[in-house]
């Protein structure tokens, strides 16, 4: 349903009484001493970490956030000593209501960060407290990952099948919006204001940097990220109708199994070599900027460019308020508040076309001989695991969670 006018939709409003609007993110540690916390809260999480045996996932959480922390904090001084994503998505939420506001309608706005403060389970208690009606459930992640906001939408559907008061509730769960017009226009306004800087903006190569994922995620576990995020960049190039070339890479791997392809550093390498030399970089994954664009993109793979003979280097700055992004949100608020609404089960199972959690995770555990397997298997992990503990090297630089 499109809302056509402000009193109509004020209308809807008053008729579903006191409505919420659920902003969800991913979290980063606001300073160094919140590093270690943060990553073991993140690797604790099996949509991020796949595992065959839940018991394995906190020690290995521990383990794996115990090594990581003094080189991401490393990454974090660079940027300031933290994450600057609760700030910025505060001010997109007060963006947002703004921007309601001035279109006639009323929300409170919610935060809710999968690792890191605020909570989403702090949001939820607040949204229980305040009395919320009808919640629009917002991940501000354009495109739909199991990792992002098929997380996001695991940890609610926990949180609602334990608490009475959100069964009563209505809401509804945006699962993905790249195709959002006016999303599209100022992701294709960001980047038209960088072309303009150039002397000769036709020349310039675009490179999109989407967030990796493990291939597996994709063809194995159903993960429709790939296509959103190939799709996302078309829709953009569209929207921006200049003539420039463009190519789309997948950034931030983690460990040695293999993510979606090709590789940034690789594919910013080959350009290179092809003679390009002036690169604009589009982040396409992230709405706000944080460690993989103020650091990632804009330290480490500017180096790479600079070595690959790639001089002029920029990269299109993040959303964060811009007011066209803002609107958009502002849109899919209005836009979502119609009758139809859509679970979270429902959501995940459209998504991955596949059963729900937990088997869907793994297949394994099937068959019996399959339960014997995995039982050998998760005593020669574990065996692995101590012997890494001990001695510092071991298998899981091979089975691929530790570079
Ligand atoms: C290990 C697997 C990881 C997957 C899969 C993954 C997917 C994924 N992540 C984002 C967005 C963000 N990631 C952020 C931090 C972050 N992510 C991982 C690992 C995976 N991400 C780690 C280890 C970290 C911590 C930083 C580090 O040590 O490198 C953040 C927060 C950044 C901040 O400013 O603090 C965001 C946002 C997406 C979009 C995505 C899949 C599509
Ligand atoms: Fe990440």
């Amino acid at each position: 349903m499109l809302v056509k006018n402000v009193k109509e939709a004020r209308g809807i409003i008053t008729a579903m009484g006191r409505v919420g609007v659920l902003l969800l993110n991913l979290g980063g540690p606001d300073k160094l001493e919140d590093v270690g916390p943060f990553l073991y809260n993140l690797f604790s999480d099996p949509e991020i970490i796949r595992l065959p045996f839940s018991w394995l996932q906190k020690p290995l959480a521990w383990f794996i956030a115990t090594r990581r922390t003094s080189q991401s904090q490393e990454n974090y001084r660079k940027i300031g000593g933290g994450s600057p994503l609760r700030s910025i998505t505060e001010q997109q939420g007060k963006a947002l209501k703004e921007r309601l506001n001035t279109l006639g309608r009323d929300a409170n706005i919610y935060i809710g960060m999968r690792y890191w403060h605020p909570f989403t389970e702090e949001a939820i208690t607040k949204i229980t407290e305040e009395n919320i009606k009808h919640l629009v459930i917002l991940p501000l992640y354009p495109q739909f990952s199991i990792s992002t906001s098929g997380s996001s939408f695991r940890l609610l559907e926990k949180l609602w099948q334990k608490n009475p008061k959100l069964q009563q509730m209505a809401y509804n769960a945006i699962p993905s919006w790249y195709k959002q017009s006016c999303y599209l226009q100022a992701m294709a306004d960001l980047i038209s204001q960088e072309l303009d800087q150039l002397l000769n903006p036709n020349e310039a190569h675009i490179f999109f940097s989407a967030h990796g994922v493990p291939k597996s995620y994709v063809e194995e576990a159903g993960d429709p990220y790939q296509q959103e995020i190939e799709e996302c960049t078309e829709l953009i190039m569209l929207t921006l109708n200049r003539p420039n070339n463009y190519s789309l890479a997948y950034q931030s791997r983690v460990g040695p199994v293999e993510w979606l392809q090709p590789y940034t550093d690789d594919a910013i390498k080959d350009l290179g070599k092809k003679g390009v030399n002036t690169l604009v970089v589009v982040p396409i994954s992230f709405v706000s900027e944080h460690i993989e664009t103020l650091e990632e993109i804009d330290i480490e793979y500017r180096e790479i460019a600079e070595k690959a003979g790639i001089h002029n280097f920029r990269r299109v700055p993040a959303l964060n308020t811009h007011p066209l992004f803002i609107q958009a949100l502002a849109n899919l608020v209005i836009e979502s508040l119609e009758p139809s609404s859509l679970t979270f089960t429902q959501i995940n199972q459209m998504k991955k076309k596949v059963k729900i959690y937990p088997p869907e995770r793994w297949e394994w555990g099937i068959t019996i001989s399959a339960e014997v397997w995995n039982g050998r298997i998760a005593m020669l992990g574990f065996i692995a695991l101590i012997v890494e503990m001990i001695t510092g090297h071991g298998l899981l630089h091979i089975v691929g969670i530790l570079q």
